[in-house]
């Protein structure tokens, strides 16, 4: 069964659960024994620094690679055992560009609606609209090449949404792009997750797409170090913020953390930050190593 007993009483859906997971690439351990669950309906930021392993964990999530140690299940369903069923559930955002340049964004968009056996006129229908909810209804006949990185991102959030999946991971979709694009796609995301109950797993290096109001698995060097709200996660640490947080709890905070802090800073004191809006009073549950 995919839930667990609240605090409250009733059992929550779980959207996805990561279960004691490990994964190496030769000698080099890249996940080592990795659990956490999302619930349904939240959006949830996996937080690491460049090599914490995201990436790894989405090709195991994603059955791109096989999960030998440990399992995974989406709404309850073990990528392994049923990788259907649980692929069904999903759609994911890779972090490297995937369109094919030559094509257009409809025929992009059809060809992956294909895959998924949705007939072509209800293929029509779906694109249509999803365009519509990102803002890019009148780019349907635009070659691909043709876009901007951030309008391309868009077209990719709408591929992944094609098939209609109830948790949607991205990986860390907004490198490379400005600002005004990095906090214009968080807020397409955030509004889906409020408008359509979608679950989301959000996987990023930069402190400031943490809002106040979302869950955050904080990974570093394969390890899970915290799970549960920002209010949890920066109470737990006694830190000021969700930035300080982050930058104590992972390896080499001196250096590395630290500089992922300041260079929000800097970006806030240009005047360029998206928005970091965190709220540590939320109350929740957190759960740790
Ligand atoms: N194909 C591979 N072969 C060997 N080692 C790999 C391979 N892919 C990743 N690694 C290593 O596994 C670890 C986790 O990498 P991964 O790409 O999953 O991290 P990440 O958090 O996604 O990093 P980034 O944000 O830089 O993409 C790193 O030490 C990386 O060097």
């Amino acid at each position: 069964m995919n839930g667990i007993d609240d605090e409250d009483g009733p059992v929550r859906t779980m959207a996805l659960e990561v279960s004691m997971v490990s994964h190496s690439y030769g000698q080099k351990k890249a996940l080592d024994d990795v659990s956490f669950s999302i619930p349904a309906g939240r959006f949830t930021v996996l937080l690491g620094l460049n090599g914490a392993g995201k990436t790894t964990l989405f090709s195991l999530i994603s059955h791109l690679y096989d999960t030998r140690l440990g399992a995974i299940r989406v709404f309850g369903q073990d990528i392994r055992r049923a990788p259907g069923e649980a692929l069904r559930r999903l759609g994911i955002v890779f972090q490297a560009r995937t369109l094919d340049l030559d094509l257009t964004v409809s025929q992009n968009l059809a060809y992956h609606a294909s895959l998924h056996g949705i007939g072509r006129r209800e293929a029509m229908v779906r694109i249509r609209e999803l365009l519509a909810q990102v803002d890019m209804a009148d780019r349907l006949h635009d070659k691909a090449r043709n876009l901007s990185g951030g309008q391309m991102r868009r077209v990719e959030i709408v591929r992944a949404l094609l098939h209609r999946p109830s948790l949607l991971l991205l990986d860390e979709a907004t490198v490379g792009l400005d600002i005004r694009s990095r906090s214009d796609i968080l807020a397409t995301i955030r509004a889906l997750v409020a408008e359509t109950g979608l679950s989301v797993l959000w996987a990023t290096h930069l402190i400031d797409e943490v809002q106040g109001t979302d869950d955050v698995v904080i990974l570093d060097k394969g390890q899970v170090l915290v799970t549960g709200t920002v209010a949890d996660v920066v109470g737990q640490t006694g830190a000021r913020d969700i930035g300080g947080a982050f930058a104590g709890l992972t390896t080499g905070a001196s250096r590395s953390g630290l500089s992922v802090v300041a260079t929000s800073m800097m970006e806030e004191k240009s005047g360029l930050a998206a928005s970091s809006d965190i709220d540590e009073s939320a109350p929740l549950v957190v759960a740790s190593r």
